[in-house]
């Protein structure tokens, strides 16, 4: 039997202007899966995560998230229903250290809100304190717990972000291009971090242009082109399919 599907999205059109950024997509995420969304330069990928994470409204067409509707909401209560977004930059607190970081996102799902006053409530030797050190820990972080956030490297700074979503238990983990920008000792850092949330069950969605990447992780990969899905499937079929070969990966030398 197919696991459930999270992320509907139904239909789906933007345009800008005259422009048709996404045209009629039509997509489902089930429960478990890592989805990869590829396709060249202005394809319409980030179109499509901003269309989800409520930064866009779709022209036409709806996006539910198990069931629930998310268009017409804004990002903060999308994100509350249990969408995790992980966009290019990283958003940590550069002054606080990196346990603390992640108890404040622990916290944070408690209590919906940022609040730093909470942290002298909870140090780092509380349960939520020690929930922060074992997943720094477990997800290869554990060096760092006491170092400011803000003076860690650049990829260690955006693993820190994606452990700080994942503490929140999302229902969905979108990231845009998690490992762009890195050398290849970074990325396969960052390549090793995101099998581990597979591992746990989660359920990701993630636009990447390194094919190295893309391989690493997808269970299933659709291609966008020209605002439109022109390829859908298992890794195997997308790497042979000659659409998409002519249309992308040609060039990105797979
Ligand atoms: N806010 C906007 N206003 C007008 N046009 C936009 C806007 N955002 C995106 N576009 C256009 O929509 C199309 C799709 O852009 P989008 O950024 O979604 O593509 P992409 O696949 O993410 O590209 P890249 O891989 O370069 O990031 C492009 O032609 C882009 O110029």
């Amino acid at each position: 039997m197919s696991k459930p599907i999270v992320l509907h999205i139904d239909h789906v059109s933007k345009t800008f202007g005259g422009l048709d950024a996404l045209s009629n997509v039509h997509l489902d995420i089930r429960e478990g899966e890592t989805h990869a969304i590829i396709g060249p330069n202005g394809a319409g990928k980030s179109t499509l995560l901003n269309v989800c994470v409520g930064g866009l409204e779709p022209t036409k067409g709806k996006v539910l998230l198990a069931g629930t509707e998310l268009t017409g909401r804004r990002p903060f209560e999308i994100n509350q229903l249990g969408v995790a977004r992980v966009f290019q930059t990283p958003e940590i607190f550069a002054d606080l250290t990196v346990v603390e970081n992640v108890m404040m996102a622990m916290l944070s799902h408690r209590d919906g809100a940022f609040r730093l006053r909470l942290l002298s409530r909870f140090g780092d030797r509380s349960e939520t304190g020690l929930r922060a050190t074992k997943a720094l820990t477990d997800l290869g972080l554990g060096g760092h717990l006491n170092h400011l956030a803000g003076a860690l490297s650049r990829g260690d700074k955006r693993r820190l972000e994606l452990v700080m979503s994942v503490v929140q238990q999302p229902k969905l983990l979108l990231l845009d291009e998690p490992t762009a920008g890195m050398a290849r000792a970074d990325t396969n850092a960052t390549i090793d971090i995101l099998r581990k949330f597979k591992e746990s069950g989660m359920t990701i969605v993630i636009i990447e242009h390194d094919m190295h990447v893309v391989f690493s992780l997808a269970d299933r990969i659709t291609v966008l082109a020209g605002g439109r899905v022109i390829a859908q499937g298992l890794p195997d079929e997308i790497k042979g399919n000659p659409k998409v070969v002519e249309a992308y990966l040609g060039e990105e030398q797979v």
